[in-house]
């Protein structure tokens, strides 16, 4: 009789394939609340109502009511008593407006009107820096890790998610109640409570991605690990995608900056279902790996013991890497919450087309990031990726900053350039890790590297949005503001380019010293 041998589930390629596509669509909802609030920065600036024509042009309301009522006075019309109510879509305004610098006489159709939330700059970052805030501050991601690696990943990715849509419904409770003039803490009450939401949402995000990514090693490990990771970042960025490209209309067409994140928050409930699912899978994995080990004869796998940090706190390559991760992260996603207002103002992209710009970038991503990870198994040079990917994000930043090239077709060039670095980086950068810390303490490592790398997160936002209000912002002499000028914000993520093509290049010198095979090929022959 042929002898049966034992294989593990995760030796069926059916079998780890739809593992992975199940973690990867929950991770996938994640991003798209993420990055839901980054196109509708200059509806959360406006104050009052903002107006949007059919021809992509949008204006304030109360400014839009004093040019009617100013056109109707100078041409002896008789006076519209236009009032924000009566804006709806289809009605048709005559106005005064400078085009090219001249004063011309414009007819325009109102296509939607929505809410504007009349937050500062500063307030919007402080609310985009949240997603970072309890990660950082009350050391959630490091306690993340170590609960990973104690209580396994059933236990983990239920509890994050569980945090991931609490916290989503915090921001919608936020986003579409008025809280009138109520202030806590020098800010309106809203920004704190959707903030408060996002950082509780961006804790369960960061402990379901250190989750994921330990159920991928866990599946993959030996196999097409980099091309599984990539496929997995690649799915995350179809989120970020449709966020960027889908939340502004959205928020137009239902009148309130709410109710993209309640269709995130739905979204997200399915991917919580989904995670359900793999949990099922999970639990049969781990039954045929003990059998494996008992066929084998092995030993139990030796648990997690806090010890085991020891290894990775004195690991060179880890620290670069981590640094790298802090610096080259630093520079793209704080990055995308303020795009989309950069196309508006710097290259003069009508709004409701400026959040395509941006959203080309995860789109890029989700093709070339699996095959950069793809080439990465097969022929390896992993260091070298990422020293390529960290030179493009500079070069992109350094065009961003300077005044010149003031062109849409240019910003989308740049904009393609940005996400084929955000693709090198990424596909290089996760699969190394595994190279240099064994899987045992992996959860911890990729927990300490997210931490990390959440400072960033939490801090560039904050920093973006004050150099903004206090050394961006063009005002006329009655102190209305009339434009922005994004030099200074722009080489600031330069400057985060800059330190992480040092930190590459040192990673590569520190590669070939220590022998980690971050240059070899993944897959075993
Ligand atoms: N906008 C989502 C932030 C995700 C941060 C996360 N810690 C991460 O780095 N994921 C990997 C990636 O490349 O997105």
């Amino acid at each position: 009789m042929k002898e049966q041998i034992q294989q593990k589930l995760s030796d069926s390629r059916v079998a780890r394939w739809t593992a992975l596509m199940i973690v990867s669509f929950t991770m996938m909802c994640g991003y798209f609340l993420t990055d839901v609030m980054s196109p509708l920065e200059n509806l959360l600036t406006t104050k009052g109502k903002v107006v949007y024509f059919t021809d992509d042009t949008s204006i304030s309301a109360d400014s839009l009511i004093s040019k009617v009522e100013l056109f109707a006075a100078a041409n002896a019309l008789s006076s519209p008593e236009l009032t924000v109510e009566k804006l709806e879509e289809g009605a048709e305004l005559q106005y005064m407006e400078t085009v090219d610098g001249q004063q011309q006489t414009v007819q325009k159709t109102i296509s939607s009107v929505a809410s504007g939330e009349g937050w500062s700059s500063t307030e919007y970052g402080f609310f985009s820096g949240a997603y970072g805030y309890i990660n950082v501050f009350l050391l959630m991601l490091f306690f993340g890790g170590i609960i990973l690696d104690k209580m396994g990943i059933r236990f983990t990715g239920i509890m994050s998610c569980g945090f991931m849509f609490a916290g989503a419904l915090i921001k919608w409770y936020a986003l579409s109640t008025d809280f009138g003039d109520t202030m806590l803490f020098g800010m309106n009450m809203q920004v704190i409570l959707a903030a408060l939401g996002f950082a509780i949402f961006g804790m369960g995000a960061e402990i379901t991605g250190i989750t994921v990514s330990k159920i991928i090693v866990k599946w993959f490990a030996g196999k097409e690990l980099a091309l599984a990771l990539g496929l997995q970042v690649a799915m995350a960025r179809i989120g970020t995608a449709i966020a960027l490209g889908a939340s502004l209309s959205v928020a137009r067409m239902m009148g309130n900056v709410s109710y993209p994140v309640l269709f995130g928050a739905i979204a997200l409930c399915i991917g919580f279902v989904s995670f359900l699912v793999y949990c099922v899978m999970d639990k049969k994995e781990d039954a045929s790996a003990l059998a494996v080990r008992q066929e084998e004869g092995q030993s139990e796998e030796e648990g997690f013991r806090l010890a085991d940090l020891k290894l990775i706190f004195c690991s060179k390559g880890f620290w670069l890497i981590t640094l790298l991760c802090l610096m080259f992260y630093a520079g793209v996603f704080p990055f995308l919450k303020f795009a989309t207002k950069l196309m508006i103002y710097k290259y003069d992209v009508p709004e409701s087309f400026a959040g395509m710009i941006p959203a080309l970038l995860p789109f890029g991503t989700i093709l070339l990031t699996p095959v950069f990870g793809s080439l990465y198994d097969r022929i390896g040079r992993g260091a070298t990726l990422m020293i390529i990917g960290s030179v493009m994000l500079t070069v992109v930043h350094v065009l961003f900053a300077l005044p010149l090239m003031n062109y849409w077709w240019f910003a989308v060039v740049v904009m393609i350039v940005l996400g084929i670095a955000f693709s090198l980086v990424p596909s290089a950068m996760w699969p190394s890790v595994p190279k240099i810390i064994p899987m045992k303490q992996l959860g911890s490592a990729y927990a300490i590297i997210f931490y990390i790398q959440n400072i960033g997160l939490a801090m560039v936002p904050v920093l973006i949005g004050w150099v903004i209000d206090d050394f961006a912002t063009l005002r006329d002499t009655s102190g209305a503001i009339t434009g922005y000028n994004y030099s200074i914000p722009m080489t600031i993520f330069a400057v985060f380019g800059v330190c992480a093509v040092v930190i590459s290049l040192m990673l590569r010198v520190d590669d070939a010293k220590k022998h980690y095979g971050l240059e070899e090929a993944n897959m075993k022959k």
